[in-house]
């Protein structure tokens, strides 16, 4: 796995980052519950927050500590979804950090018929496609199914970030903060999908999305 050399302090650092994410996340309403989790990697593994946690009210000191093999090296018991994290990172090795959520505009397009499995979400605005690209989605698996991971792995080679039917989005990032900041991106996108459902809408063009493509090194 390629990584930044993490050390100590790092981690701690990274610890509280995922906290105060977290926080923020929750507070804002992107998650409910205990839905949604999130992870960032570390030079030997990786954090991941626990299963049934709040997003709004993690411990840093009881974020699960993972090997690269899913092995819980201590911390509270992980997230269901921590092959799913897992797959993603195997196949993403710029991946700092992933963030899955339940939030409500991309969870509700998540349920809907007729999506372009490829690219279930239009390229309506410039950061749209520059901080998500094309969003596949990906058929219903029950949460914590283990063959979520197999599936995500085959997407994420080329996609940052996938669409869970019925379910909601995994999004990654090089670090935490632009794993949530595309995540958020991707809830305000899939708002405007849903407003603009019964409205002629006119979608970035291919030579606008080769513009921000070369303007900004996309590799999407
Ligand atoms: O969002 C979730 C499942 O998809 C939350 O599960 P965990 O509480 O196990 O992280
Ligand atoms: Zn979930």
């Amino acid at each position: 796995m390629s990584a930044a050399v993490h050390t100590h302090a790092d981690e701690n650092r990274l610890r509280e980052q995922v906290v105060d994410f977290g926080k923020s996340l929750f507070e804002r309403g992107l998650t409910a519950g205990s839905s949604g989790n999130l992870s960032v990697r570390l030079e030997d593994g990786w954090l991941l927050t626990p299963t049934n946690a709040s997003l709004g009210r993690l411990d840093p000191a009881r974020l699960s500590r993972l090997d690269w093999e899913g092995r819980l090296q201590d911390g509270d018991p992980p997230s269901k979804e921590a092959f799913l994290h897992r797959a993603m990172y195997q196949q993403r090795p710029g991946a700092g950090a992933i963030v899955h959520l339940h939030s409500t505009h991309s969870a509700a397009v998540s349920c809907m018929c007729g999506l372009n499995h490829d690219d279930c979400i239009p390229p309506l605005t410039p950061y749209f496609v520059m901080k998500i690209g094309r969003l596949p989605l990906l058929p219903y698996h029950r949460p914590g199914d283990p063959a979520l991971g197999d599936a995500i792995g085959a997407l994420a080679k080329k996609h940052a970030a996938v669409l869970l039917a019925n379910h909601g989005p995994v999004v990654s990032g090089s670090s935490l903060e632009a794993a949530v900041y595309a995540a958020e991106e991707l809830e305000e996108t899939a708002k405007l999908f849903l407003m603009l459902r019964d409205v002629p809408v006119r979608p970035l063009d291919a030579q606008q999305i080769a513009e921000l493509k070369t303007a900004f090194s996309l590799d999407i």
